[in-house]
């Protein structure tokens, strides 16, 4: 039998969970959240789990937890559509933001909307923007587009902290617009900076949608449009708004192609990831650069360590914090397990055996690294499953069709690593998979928050193995803070030290390779490899050496 033709055959694929990108937020199930059936199959050598655990556990996972209101719920929104009234007091302001569970700290702090159209009554929006929203299906604000707007409005500085796919964007989107609503041709008046390439260009996607119909001017930086801008400096001026990634920018402003002299606002969206180590001194130039007395700071991610945030009140004025939901949870109507898989070897198993009994398509795997991409992509691809891999190796045509594919439904499994673990959004997304172990519990929660998103339910699967088994209590601790009922035993794990932590943050643990040929003939093939590449070397010399030669004697 062909085992590998029968790789798909429990996969089903449903299309039409992408047509409805507009009903999102509608009242949805809460997800009752399992912990790992890790039980039959632990080995003697994880004895942490010890045999109590075992006993209490069962092999069926836990209960499901009661139902606990929320971030961002669905239901809720509906009950507050029309409700246009103004705020009477501050303690029925107090009752909505704690009914929304939006905390906020600051001094000042501006009253929450409670509808889109309070940004026109209110906070004197253009119509277009209501317009624009309209069009494309935005009905309701979500918590934290309740409360992060008017603040913004007011021009205060901002750090916002709400989970995955909860409306970030067009949260500091609008804000934007609201103080850029016409063009005005003197250079950018706006930034915005997110970590990779594709985040950008999926925000600068969504700001076009909103200034429909209005000639205000957004960039996204690219080598291309910055060579344009290098050319003509009559093109700096004509652009309002700069999306852009880091090190493109710093590169634009070095070169003379980009002046943040007239910035007023500056967005870093996914900002712990800007503000660590890698990204952290090009973001100190970008700030250098943006020089103007007003410039008005946002910061926005589902994940905000401590550190970042101490960090990012030394280059804010005032700043207002919102925290909607449990500060650095998971989306709460996300399903996730555990699933311990012995040896490394056991994942692509338990992968084999998932798509046999039924997967349900959309889906994303999350590796540790481009080789170990390659190699589950070399896995899979034999298997008349519709899969590719995405990564940063890859040419950024070929990361543009993959996400295009992805988006319109032809592509069924996308095998990725870090590059789209943040803000990415794939509506449609039904299951992530983290095959190999996340390095952190920031990762975890960007990658898992690739599903569940705008209220929508998904599934997240952990793979984990003896190697990985130190770690779990970190993203057992995650679970715990998104609803999830975690079994005693597992509470009792004890935590990795801020040392391993840091440790595997820097570097990932060390695998085996992915792959189902036995280790000998893996051997045998490498030998084979080998031979062949020094063969190759060899004959590559002697051509060298043949035709300088032939030089000289010429
Ligand atoms: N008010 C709204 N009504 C309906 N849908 C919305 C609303 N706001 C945002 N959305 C949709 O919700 C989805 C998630 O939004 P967005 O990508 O901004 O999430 P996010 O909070 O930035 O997530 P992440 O932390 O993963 O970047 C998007 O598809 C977006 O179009």
């Amino acid at each position: 039998m062909d085992f590998f033709k029968l790789l798909g055959a429990g996969a089903k694929f449903d299309k039409s969970r992408f047509k409805e990108d507009i009903s999102v937020f509608k009242p949805s199930r809460r997800a009752t959240h399992e912990t790992v059936d890790l039980v039959d199959n632990v080995p003697k050598e994880l004895d942490f789990f010890g045999d109590h655990s075992r006993q209490q556990h069962g092999s069926k996972g836990a209960e499901p937890i009661p139902t606990r209101q929320l971030a961002g719920s669905a239901s809720q929104y509906i009950k507050d559509e029309n409700d246009h009234t103004p705020f009477a007091n501050d303690s029925e302001v107090a009752e909505y933001l704690k009914r929304h569970r939006i905390k906020v700290t600051g001094t000042d702090v501006p009253h929450p909307i409670k509808t889109f159209e309070m940004l026109c009554k209110e906070h004197s929006f253009q119509p277009f923007v209501l317009r624009n929203l309209e069009k494309f299906g935005f009905t309701q604000p979500t918590p934290i587009q309740m409360q992060a707007i008017p603040i913004s409005v007011h021009r205060r500085d901002l750090i916002a902290n709400a989970p995955t796919g909860s409306g970030k964007t067009l949260a500091f989107l609008l804000s934007i617009l609201h103080q850029i609503h016409s063009p005005e041709k003197e250079g950018f008046r706006a930034v915005i900076v997110s970590p990779t390439r594709e985040l950008a260009t999926q925000i600068y996607e969504h700001l076009r949608n909103l200034t429909s119909g209005r000639k205000i001017k957004v960039c996204l930086m690219t080598k291309a449009a910055a060579a344009l801008q290098a050319q003509d400096p009559a093109m700096r001026q004509k652009f309002d708004i700069l999306v852009t990634t880091p090190l493109r920018l710093v590169h634009a402003v070095q070169n003379g192609e980009a002046d943040l002299s007239r910035v007023r606002n500056l967005v870093l969206d996914e900002a712990d990831s800007l503000m660590e180590k890698g990204f952290l001194e090009q973001v100190d130039e970008i700030l250098a650069a943006c020089s103007s007395p007003n410039l008005q700071i946002s910061l926005f991610s589902a994940t905000m360590p401590s550190s970042v945030e101490e960090m990012a009140k030394t280059i804010m004025k005032n700043p207002i914090r919102i925290i909607v939901g449990s500060k650095n949870a998971a989306t709460e109507t996300i399903d996730q397990k555990l699933v311990y898989v012995g040896q490394e070897e056991g994942k692509l198993l338990e992968i084999r055996r998932m798509i046999l009994t039924g997967f349900k398509p959309p889906c994303l795997i999350f590796v540790q690294s481009i080789d170990r991409a390659k190699e589950l992509f070399h896995e899979l691809v034999f298997e008349s499953i519709n899969v590719d891999v995405i990564h940063s190796e890859r040419t950024q045509t070929q990361r543009n069709r993959i996400v295009q594919k992805f988006r319109s439904g032809d592509l069924w499994v996308l095998i990725c690593t870090e590059l789209m673990a943040r803000g990415i959004d794939f509506k449609g997304v039904n299951m992530v998979i983290n095959y190999d172990f996340p390095q952190s519990a920031q990762s975890y929660i960007h990658r898992i928050g690739r599903t569940g998103r705008a209220g929508r339910e998904g599934k997240a699967i952990t793979f984990f193995t003896k190697e990985d088994a130190p770690h779990l209590k970190t993203i057992v601790n995650v679970m715990r803070e998104s609803g999830c009922e975690i079994p005693e035993w597992m509470l009792q794990l004890k935590k990795p030290s801020q040392d391993d932590k840091k440790k595997l943050k820097k570097k990932p643990v060390e695998r085996n390779n992915i792959t189902t040929v036995p280790k000998y003939d893996l051997k045998r093939r490498n030998h084979k490899k080998q031979i062949i590449e020094q063969s190759k070397a060899k004959k590559l010399r002697q051509q060298q050496t043949a035709s300088t030669e032939g030089s000289s004697t010429s």
